[in-house]
């Protein structure tokens, strides 16, 4: 279970009683997530999740939790962060911001079809739309500085061949980044982390976005490239399944039309999508931090789906 923050019914009940929720009435750490400490919560007002963030501060968490509720507003289908009696969304909770937010119905697909494929190509599209008049500004804090800035810590525990490939690919994105093709992408708030665990659905149907804390100012198309990357390939492999690609990529273009230099950037995008994965699987994996029980992500993984998108063609997007 990743409890990086311990937090029991005792020391909650006190801290709940500036939301309008009533009574805590029970508390059960989440067995899963990485990043943050997370636990369902039993209010007299129903059930809630609490979130303690272990890495991200104070000044840094209004614009996740703001987006959510920006986004929510208008339809998009995303966990509402709730006010404390001083309209805050973000309160210290034994020394640590802490937000709760409400529960979504359903449970993670981890055996995505086209159908759920296409559902959240859908809602990815709808998100990014809905996102265009979202004010506050804040870049995606894994993306190319962070890669620049991690790169020379890792390498050292790389085998001579990955050392290689991470040099590589770092140069290509470097120089990709300064392209007029990637200058002319569309750019907005996106989810960047919109893995199969991050997304609820209830049989066929899609009840929510969550776990935004990812979440940045960044290109809609390395958006589209991680979720791709994960929801639409073989897990063994890493290889693109085509059908499941066509459904979310149909699905998403529909709402959002992809452009011409979309289309010229997408293969440079899934690989910088795998290559986000690969390096931060790869710090996590050698700076591990205290936790109760944590599983490590593979990093081998992310390495073997950067090899396939370098090394293979990738499906064109839909044209306008
Ligand atoms: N709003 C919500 N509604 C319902 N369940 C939720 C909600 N938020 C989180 N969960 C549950 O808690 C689990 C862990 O949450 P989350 O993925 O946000 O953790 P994390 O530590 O940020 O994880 P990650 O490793 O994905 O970054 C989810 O898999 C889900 O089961
Ligand atoms: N989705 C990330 C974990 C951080 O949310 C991964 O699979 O490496």
């Amino acid at each position: 279970m990743a409890v990086f923050t311990s937090v029991t019914l005792e020391d909650l009940a006190p801290w709940m009683t500036q939301f309008p929720l009533g009574k805590a009435l029970n508390i059960r750490g989440i067995a899963s997530g990485i990043e943050n400490s997370n636990f369902f919560i039993d209010t007299e007002q129903g059930e809630y999740v609490l979130t303690i963030f272990e890495n991200l501060n104070f000044e840094q968490l209004p614009f996740y939790l703001k987006l959510m509720r920006h986004l929510a507003d208008r339809g998009v289908l995303v966990p509402a962060p709730i006010a404390n009696a001083d309209g805050e969304l973000c309160v210290a909770l034994h020394g640590k911001p802490a937000a709760i937010v409400s529960k979504l119905n359903g449970s993670s697909q981890m055996e995505p079809q086209p159908v759920h494929c296409a559902e959240v190509g859908t809602m990815l599209a709808r998100m990014h739309l809905a996102g265009r008049d979202f004010t506050i500004h804040q870049a995606n804090l894994r993306s190319l500085d962070w890669w620049q800035l991690t790169v020379p810590k890792v390498l050292g525990f790389l085998s001579a061949e990955n050392r290689q490939l991470m040099q590589d690919e770092i140069a290509f994105q470097s120089a990709f980044a300064l392209t007029p093709t990637y200058k002319a992408l569309a750019t907005g708030p996106v989810h960047a982390d919109l893995f199969r665990n991050n997304v609820m659905f209830d049989g066929e149907q899609l009840t929510g976005f969550f776990d935004f804390y990812f979440a940045g100012c960044d290109t809609w198309l390395f958006d589209v490239a991680v979720t791709i990357n994960d929801w639409c390939i073989d897990l063994v492999s890493g290889e693109l399944d085509m059908t499941r690609v066509q459904a979310m990529l149909n699905a998403y273009h529909a709402v959002r039309p992809f452009t011409a230099e979309e289309s010229q950037a997408w293969q440079a995008m899934l690989r910088a999508a795998a290559f986000r994965f690969w390096l931060s699987r790869v710090y996590d994996f050698y700076q591990p931090r205290d936790a109760e029980m944590l599983t490590p992500h593979d990093p081998t993984h992310f390495e073997r789906i950067l090899r396939l998108r370098i090394s293979q063609p990738v499906p064109a997007l839909p044209q306008a």
